[in-house]
């Protein structure tokens, strides 16, 4: 079976033949009415800690980007919100669109922006990022929105190597980089769902920050020159590489804020 992409012929109506659980219970993403979440006092601040020395790589995985980080201490982790325990950060990437009017996986209200970030955790009650992406409390993706404004400095040191990256298969050093400061404020919208992407699996409490951050054309325009094809074969750029929301199956939202 050709591999999973966001292609006609392989795209995410496409995936269930693969995977069946993509028509599961709690798949991800989904449309979020903030009227519709419920306002749950008892949720405490989300708190990221992250050390930007972890930070490995940059990889051009074929289906987006991302920053790899060193999993192996708990120097760079998520705690409080919706989850209990101690997630580390594993990975961030994105998902985009090819022009300004679609991109992100999650919609506000039916809203879609350009962009959206996510920070890929993993509990540390299970022993790896693979053991814990089978269970139902093993993954929290942090989602954060990226919308059209002024030019994001910390983002710009990301963008600078792509040059590195532009085909399938690269990969190349990355440091020093906080994912911090691509944080917001703190209005959060919590609810359990799945990877977005195969193996789809239903192991993710999704926190979607509802405010976002900006980046400027410029730097839009960079991510779209990634190419989803490998060095020699023609070039294809990465773009469009978002899920379209799912059904909600009578989940409920929570949010941080009134
Ligand atoms: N877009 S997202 O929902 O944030 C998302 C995050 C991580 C993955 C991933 O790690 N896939 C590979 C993978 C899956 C399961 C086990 C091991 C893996 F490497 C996929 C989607
Ligand atoms: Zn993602």
């Amino acid at each position: 079976a050709h591999a999973w992409g966001y292609a006609a012929n392989n795209g995410p109506d496409k995936w269930v033949s693969n995977f069946p659980v993509a028509d599961g219970p709690r798949q991800s993403p989904i449309d979020i009415l903030p009227g519709g979440a419920s306002y749950d006092s008892g949720l405490k601040p989300l708190r990221l800690k992250y050390d930007p020395s972890n930070c490995l790589e940059i990889l051009n995985n074929g289906h987006s980007f991302q920053v790899t980080f060193a999993d192996d201490s708990d120097s760079s982790t998520l705690k409080e919100g919706p989850i209990s325990g101690v997630y580390r950060l594993k990975q961030f990437h994105f998902h985009w669109g090819a022009c300004d009017d679609k991109g992100s996986e999650h919609t506000v209200a039916g809203t879609k922006f350009p962009f959206e970030l996510h920070l890929v955790h993993w509990n540390t009650k299970y022993p790896s990022f693979g053991e814990a992406a089978s269970k139902p409390d093993g993954l929290a993706v942090v989602g954060v929105f990226l919308k059209i404004g002024d030019a994001n400095p910390s983002l710009q040191k990301v963008l600078d190597a792509f040059n590195n990256i532009r085909a399938k298969g690269k990969q190349t050093f990355f440091a020093d980089f906080d994912p911090k400061t691509l944080r917001p404020g703190c209005l959060d919208l919590d609810y359990d769902g799945s990877l977005t992407t195969p193996p789809l699996l239903e192991s993710v409490s999704w926190i979607v920050l509802k405010e976002p951050i900006s980046v400027s054309p410029t730097q839009m325009t960079r991510f779209r020159g990634l190419l989803f094809t490998g060095e020699g074969e023609a070039p294809c750029c990465i773009v469009d590489n978002y899920r379209p929301p799912q059904p909600l199956k009578g989940r409920q939202v929570r949010a941080s804020f009134k």
